[in-house]
């Protein structure tokens, strides 16, 4: 976990820096933390678990031919939103949760950290309901944020429940009052240029570029498309578009306050934004049927360790680290990574086996000020003042403030927005982390102070890089020739399927 002070960015970019001072923007920490809180609710159902549900609720519908149980199944169902959850302690991130089947996003916390949670700020992707919140406060934390639409037990579900959610949501006010524990909205506007500077890295980001070179001129259709129904999905899920009922919503949340302009609008206009940028970034690692992240031919075995995640997962985990990089201290580019391990059994959490160990960004040692260290490139003549000597990468940061131990015998995987260095890939290995998942664009390139050139070489961790899907490159390869793009053999797609490649399919979300 790192400290998230310091300035943010994504690949490298020209145009959007801040024409004041030549710095690029920076999501604020905060920004970030909500925004997590919103993609963990987002956290691709897991098969399992949705499957064992299904069997419990058939069981139970078959054993007990009681149609009243069956409707308070449903209805419960319908009223309880799912819910997603980062804790921070000290402005670090130390969690991330999503709420499952049987188990609120709060509940999970609490099972999981118990009175570790004293003085933590916790994050929601909704406002908790009251038996979350009576055991959060219970055990001291400092603050809970909460995003400012439909709370945890929905107040947009049928008449028949109305009555219960608005009980709760007296609780909840009452629970608010009573406690120490500071609860509140907190979204920031974003700075200067943030919008722009995030659609410009999303659209120039690898994975983007990587498709664009393996499907010319289709890119930018996909990439929009994607983003323009990434949008739609959030909208509806994350924001209230008629004014009357936001309002409403609010007043029952005990937000009254906000529903006086200019507040209100500011209010709408904050969520607004900070759905475009999820969208945006969701879409720069785009869910697609004939892209994602594989093992290169020669290195596919059948072992635990090169079993690859469901995409999904992998993009989901990609995403996280996208976000991440909008917090580098580079004035340059943007790098996030998270580390997430698997239990050998499925946790409580909405994850899954699943569960976080560690996340970070590039940026300068912990502490130091704006003037501490140089921040030229290698296009700097003078290598004294270079920034490479100085700046901590993002797998550096991840393994340093992980909040889990690495357990060998756990399929741990580190999730890099840029392949890592030759300085990073030892680390990853030596730290006994078994799966890399990042893009490939950088593998070979070598520079006087940093280069890619161990990642190739790299044995024994599973490296799984945004490709073209293997099972599409064999037909593919049937016909054609090969290429070479950064040193590394690839089939060119005969021109009939790229045509066909034209009509990229949007996977579920
Ligand atoms: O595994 C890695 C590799 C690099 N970085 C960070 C460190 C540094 O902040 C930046 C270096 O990026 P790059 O190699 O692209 O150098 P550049 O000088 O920023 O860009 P260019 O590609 O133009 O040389 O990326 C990481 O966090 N992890």
């Amino acid at each position: 976990m790192q400290n998230l002070e310091g300035t943010g960015a994504g690949r490298s970019v020209s145009t959007q820096t801040d024409s004041m001072t030549g710095q690029i923007p920076r999501l604020s920490k905060v920004n970030l933390f909500t925004l997590l809180s919103l993609w963990m609710e987002l956290f691709p159902a897991v098969e399992g678990q949705r499957q064992k549900s299904q069997e419990k609720e058939e069981g139970r519908h078959g054993h007990l031919g009681d149609n009243e149980e069956m409707i308070r199944v449903s209805t419960d169902k319908k009223q309880v939103k799912k819910t997603g959850l980062v804790v921070v302690r000290d402005m670090k991130i130390v969690d991330l949760h999503c709420s499952s089947e049987e188990l609120h996003a709060g509940k999970i916390a609490l099972i999981k950290h118990g009175s570790r949670l004293k003085n933590c700020d916790l994050y929601f992707s909704r406002k908790p309901c009251s038996a979350c919140l009576k055991m959060i406060v219970n055990a001291g934390v400092n603050r809970i944020s909460y995003w400012p639409a439909d709370p945890e037990i929905s107040l947009l579900s049928e008449a028949s429940t109305s009555e219960d959610a608005k009980l709760d949501a007296k609780a909840v006010e009452r629970l608010k009052s009573n406690s120490r524990a500071h609860v509140c909205v907190l979204l920031q506007p974003l700075v200067c240029c943030m919008m722009q500077f995030v659609e410009e890295t999303s659209y120039k980001c690898d994975f983007i570029q990587k498709m664009a070179k393996t499907f010319p001129d289709t890119n930018i259709d996909f990439y929009s498309k994607c983003r323009q129904e990434r949008i739609k999905e959030y909208e509806m899920l994350f924001f209230i578009s008629n004014e009357e009922l936001h309002k409403q919503m609010l007043m029952t949340i005990g937000l009254e306050n906000l529903c006086e302009n200019p507040y209100f609008s500011n209010l709408r206009q904050n969520m607004k934004d900070l759905i475009l940028l999820l969208a945006t970034v969701a879409s720069s690692v785009p869910s697609c049927k004939h892209y994602g992240f594989y093992c290169d031919k020669t290195e596919q075995s059948i072992g635990i360790h090169n079993q690859s995640l469901p995409q999904e997962i992998a993009r989901h985990c990609m995403v996280q680290a996208r976000l991440l990089a909008y917090r580098t201290e580079d004035h340059k580019i943007g790098v996030g990574a998270v580390i997430w391990a698997e239990k050998k059994s499925q946790n409580c959490d909405g994850t899954g086996m699943m569960y976080f160990i560690g996340c970070g960004y590039n940026a300068f040692p912990v502490g130091s000020e704006y003037a501490d260290f140089p921040n030229m490139d290698d296009k700097q003549k003078d290598r004294e003042i270079r920034k490479f000597r100085y700046i901590i990468h993002a797998e550096q940061n991840a393994l340093t403030f992980r909040c889990q131990e690495i357990k060998p015998e756990e399929k741990s995987m580190i999730f890099v927005t840029k392949c890592p260095c030759d300085e990073c890939v030892p680390l990853i290995k030596g730290a006994g982390i078994k799966q890399i998942y990042t893009g490939d664009i950088d593998v070979g390139k070598k520079k006087a102070d940093i280069s890619y050139m161990r990642f190739g070489e790299l044995e024994g961790v599973g490296k799984f890089t945004w490709q073209l899907n293997p099972a599409e490159t064999c037909v593919l390869e049937q016909n054609e020739p090969e290429s070479k793009e950064n040193g590394v053999v690839r089939p060119v797609p005969p021109k009939e399927d790229m045509h066909l490649h034209k009509k990229l399919c949007l996977g579920n979300h």
